[in-house]
């Protein structure tokens, strides 16, 4: 969490603007490299320093990011933003949840994701409720050990088949509330406006940039 020593700790090597973004999935990286778009903080990615991918050993969406923050961190000597997310859905009690990524498989292959998503849906019955929602939590931490997290939610409604080639993961199959589109047929602009890694960022700029 914030306090004063981290905020002016961040405000002091932050503004500057190399930060590490501890993440191998390009889609985030993107997605992350846009949000820091207008604070001039020059990106630098996790592939281009071959940082390794850590084990995501935490059983909590902040736990897994404040891992992969850290080890970045320690090991570039950078500032190291690293994200953690996934998709929650309510029928199948939360899953994929942590094992969003995991649930692709090494191939990372998210149209046989969405399918176990789905089948997994179906599987409960007509009735079953189609509801979901996207985790994101984001850690920042500094070589020097600390460490801050914080955390944004989209909820929606799952839609089948997947629509749109926009975005990344389960993208195709989410329809957030209150939106006739899914995040894969969105303008990257409009998801970054009300994603859940865009309001765990609001957080995040809102402590520490
Ligand atoms: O750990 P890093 O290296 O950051 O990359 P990863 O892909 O393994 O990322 P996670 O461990 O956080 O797994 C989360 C998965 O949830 C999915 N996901 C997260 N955010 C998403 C989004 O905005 N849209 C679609 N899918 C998303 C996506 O498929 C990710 O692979
Ligand atoms: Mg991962």
């Amino acid at each position: 969490m914030s306090d004063d020593f981290g905020q002016e700790q961040a405000i002091r090597k932050l503004k500057p603007g190399r930060l590490v973004i501890a993440s191998h999935n390009p889609g985030k990286v993107r997605e992350i490299a846009a949000l820091l778009g207008p604070y001039g903080i020059e990106p630098i990615s996790a592939a281009s320093l071959d940082l390794p991918e850590p084990e995501e050993t935490g059983t909590t969406f902040i736990a897994n990011a404040e891992l992969k923050a850290m080890q970045a961190a320690d090991l570039s000597g950078l500032p190291a933003l690293a994200d953690d997310s996934g998709l929650c859905v309510e029928a199948l009690g939360g899953d994929p949840g942590l094992f969003s990524a995991r649930w692709a498989g090494p191939t990372k292959d998210f149209g046989m994701a969405m399918q176990l998503v789905w089948d997994g849906v179906q599987a409960k019955g007509p009735d079953a409720s189609h509801s979901a929602h996207f985790v994101c939590a984001l850690a920042l931490a500094w070589p020097d050990g600390h460490v801050e997290a914080f955390e944004g939610r989209i909820d929606g409604t799952l839609v089948w088949p997947p629509r749109g080639q926009n975005g990344f993961g389960y993208d195709a199959m989410f329809q957030p509330l209150d939106h006739a589109i899914s995040f894969g047929e969105m303008d990257p602009d409009a998801k970054h406006a009300m994603s859940h890694r865009a309001k765990a960022f609001e957080q995040l700029v809102a402590a520490v940039i």
